[in-house]
């Protein structure tokens, strides 16, 4: 077996990015709930998780109503589930979803972000990183079936697919908005849309905060395809057979050769970026857009 790049070739799993990354390594009660996932559906409070060994696939099930909003504990119990899969090798490919009506995910938690510590900022900004470089970087098909609104963190989480299916509803709308709540997507946010629909959109998308409705997210690029809401799940699975028939150790070895060096961006820059981040969340005039935004949100019901 031949050693590329870390990557040992000719076995399935041909790489594992996050192994060598600081404060990846799990605790010792979340190690020990890794194992063979089997045929019965597992997962946690926060992430369902559907296996279908035959198929070689699993559908995991965001839930965290009202809306997935991603919270530290969320974001765990995500990479929890996405480590079982990786390490178990019956597993080829993951249809990532929501198990919330109307919403894929609503982004970072809001909550996480304000009125908490420097501490607790650090905490979960690492986490942020972590979920992101996982998916990225992952050696599975990745298809998101996005059934409902995809805003910020959400369409992050989507970008990271290898395939977006997006419900056709005008309510599901998709992009970084993250400039209309004040606020600034990373430069690892940024790289991972430029990736997917190209710098000049990308400029344009991200400074406007530009949430794309169904057919303006298609044709930018943002999302692959837009199917009637209740085809969502069979387009992904479809889509998943047509990824899943090409060999894995090609496929895994051109998906990393395409996203490496945007990884290996933040990889190289972790702990400042968290400082960037920590110092940015807590001025004063951010809080304050963010309070703002928040009251808005809860007006928007009253
Ligand atoms: C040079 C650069 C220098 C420095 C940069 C360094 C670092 C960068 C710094 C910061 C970057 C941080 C990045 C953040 C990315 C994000 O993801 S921010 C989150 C953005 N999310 C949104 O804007 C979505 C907001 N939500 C909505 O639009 C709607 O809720 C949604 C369409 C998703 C669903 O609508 P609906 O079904 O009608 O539900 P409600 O709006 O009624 O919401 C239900 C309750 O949920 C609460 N809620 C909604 N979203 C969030 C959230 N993201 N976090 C926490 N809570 C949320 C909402 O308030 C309702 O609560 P209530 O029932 O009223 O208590």
């Amino acid at each position: 077996m031949a050693l590329v790049a870390g990557m040992r070739v000719g076995s399935r799993v041909l790489f594992r990015p996050w192994a060598w990354l600081p404060g990846a390594a799990l605790g010792r009660k979340e190690s020990a709930a890794r194992g063979r996932v089997g045929a019965r559906g597992f997962g946690s409070q926060r992430v369902l998780v559907e296996p279908d060994p035959a198929a070689g696939i699993a559908v995991m099930k965001l839930k965290s109503p009202p809306v997935n909003s991603l919270s530290l504990e969320l974001l765990t119990e995500f990479v929890i589930s996405l480590e079982k899969l990786e390490n178990d090798k019956t597993f080829r490919g993951i249809i990532l979803t929501s198990d919330c009506p109307g919403v894929f995910s609503a982004g970072l938690d809001l909550m996480e972000m304000c009125g908490k510590n420097p501490a607790h900022y650090a905490e979960y900004w690492k986490a942020v990183q972590e979920l992101w470089l996982r998916l990225y970087l992952s050696n599975l098909v990745l298809i998101a079936a996005i059934n409902g609104a995809c805003p910020a963190g959400g369409c992050l989480i989507s970008l990271t697919c290898d395939y977006r299916v997006l419900a056709d509803n005008p309510k599901y709308v998709i992009g970084l908005n993250e400039t209309l709540l004040g606020i600034v997507a990373p430069f690892w946010f940024k790289d991972t849309l430029v990736n997917t629909i190209g710098h000049r959109t990308s400029e344009r998308a991200l400074q406007l905060g530009i949430l794309f409705p169904p057919a303006e997210a298609l044709q930018v690029g943002m999302v692959d395809k837009v199917v009637p809401e209740d085809q969502v799940q069979s387009t992904a699975l479809s889509v998943m057979a047509q990824w899943l028939s090409i060999p894995d150790h090609a496929r895994q070895l051109t998906k990393n050769m395409m996203r490496k060096a945007t990884a290996d961006r933040l990889v190289k820059q972790r702990d400042s970026d968290i400082q960037n981040f920590v110092g940015f969340i807590s001025r004063d005039s951010i809080q304050k857009s963010l309070q703002v935004y928040l009251g808005k949100l809860r007006q928007k019901k009253g």
